[in-house]
């Protein structure tokens, strides 16, 4: 499907970075247009992939290009004030083609925090297309300030999209993701699982032979419905060289390999479908959730068309369906020809079981409470330590 994409603040930016990097090297064209939103120069210049003119400077009358410091209120405001700027940045490459708007903020800072809900709410007020938010929840050790933010924030970017993706740092971190390099890895993790379920549904960049099965993006808007939040599952492996399309590529060939390929039966082909799919819904999600919670769900398995099939895909949809309760379930394949792995996405929406969520309010509220009972022990302490009698 066709995405005008806004990143706001650091991690919006990088993300949006990533994704169109994965657009790019895939040739996958779901990215139709990108606007990175920041109150921070230099964060709007480590971004390598997001053209320049589509860099807007935010707030400098506020905080002068140098980011908020953990502040939602001054983001919010530093994007309000920028607001028909970012208005026509995105109205400039807006086409009839484009399918649905992507807004993309780290929840637990300022800029992203404050200013993703704003943004978002102001495209839907503007293009009658759907909004969604990838929202990044900061994981538990970020402390008091970092929940507090990301767990107001997630109430109004609800409230201004059809639906909130989520990706939990914390998640991702617990599975032996590391922070170095930046995040990394775990922005890689998050291109890869967004970017696949984006460009499933861009079936014009896959040429004419589409089997009737493909995902297209009416099922991705549909499955993500009109409000709630969505949880990510994915699990992928790697082809033994005899099924690989091609007969087990170039190098193969040069090394004496058959020129005629060999793909597995189609029984293994079932039997790999679903067992991936099993592995992506009761691995690692995006928002660890309970999964019997789930309003629609969609199944979508990419690889190379000799190893999709229907037999596979609908026992994923069937397994999918008893084993979150959900009767809204969809499947279908994205056959991609120079692939070597199968990969199967699951979509969990509308998902209202999530911990995380509650441990985050319960986390916000604590620190709230601390804060307001510090400020006032601090005023009290600091009044005895200046008052002084003359005796
Ligand atoms: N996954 C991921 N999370 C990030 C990244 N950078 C920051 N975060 C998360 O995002 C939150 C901080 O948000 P940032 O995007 O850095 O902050 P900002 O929106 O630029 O706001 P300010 O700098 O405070 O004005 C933290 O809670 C981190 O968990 C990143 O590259 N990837």
């Amino acid at each position: 499907m066709k995405l005008a994409i806004v990143g706001v603040g650091q991690a919006g930016g990088k993300i949006l970075d990533r994704l169109l990097e994965y657009d790019a090297t895939r040739n996958t064209g779901f990215v139709g247009h990108a606007v990175a939103v920041n109150s921070a120069t230099t964060d709007l210049d480590g971004l390598a992939h997001v053209p320049e003119r589509d860099r807007l400077l935010v707030g400098s009358a506020i905080v002068n290009g140098h980011g908020t410091g953990t502040d939602p209120e001054v983001g919010e405001r530093c994007v309000r004030e920028e607001l028909s700027e970012i208005e026509s940045a995105v109205g400039r490459a807006t086409t009839s083609h484009t399918d649905a708007f992507l807004v993309i903020a780290g929840l637990g800072g300022g800029t992203g925090s404050g200013g993703a809900p704003i943004v978002a709410e102001r495209l839907g007020e503007i293009y009658a297309e759907p909004v969604y938010g990838l929202g990044i929840l900061p994981s538990e050790d970020e402390g008091g300030i970092y929940s507090r933010n990301a767990a107001d924030s997630l109430q109004r970017f609800v409230a201004a999209t059809n639906n909130v993706l989520l990706f939990d740092n914390g998640a991702a971190k617990s599975a032996g993701e590391t922070l170095s390099g930046g995040y990394a890895d775990i922005n890689q993790e998050i291109a890869t699982r967004f970017g696949t379920l984006f460009s499933a549904g861009e079936i014009d960049a896959l040429g004419d032979d589409v089997a009737e099965s493909v995902v297209d993006s009416s099922e991705i808007i549909n499955t993500l419905g009109e409000r709630g939040l969505t949880s990510i599952g994915y699990a992928s492996e790697q082809l033994p060289q005899a099924e690989r399309g091609g007969g087990g590529g170039l190098l193969s060939r040069f090394l004496g390999g058959d020129d005629e390929p060999e793909f597995a039966s189609s029984g293994d082909a079932t039997n790999r479908i679903t067992s991936l799919t099993r592995r992506a819904t009761l691995g690692q999600l995006t928002l660890p959730c309970e999964r019997s919670s789930t309003s629609r769900a969609l199944v979508i398995v990419s690889g190379p068309p000799d190893a999709l099939n229907r037999k596979g895909i609908d026992a994923a949809r069937r397994w999918l369906e008893e084993t979150t309760e959900c009767r809204a379930v969809r499947a279908g394949d994205y056959p991609l020809a120079d692939e070597d792995r199968v990969a199967v996405l699951v979509v969990l929406s509308g998902v209202t079981d999530v911990p995380r969520i509650e441990r985050l309010q319960q986390q916000a509220a604590d620190s709230e409470a601390e804060a307001e009972a510090r400020e006032a022990t601090s005023e009290e302490k600091t009044r005895d330590l200046l008052e002084y009698d003359e005796e």
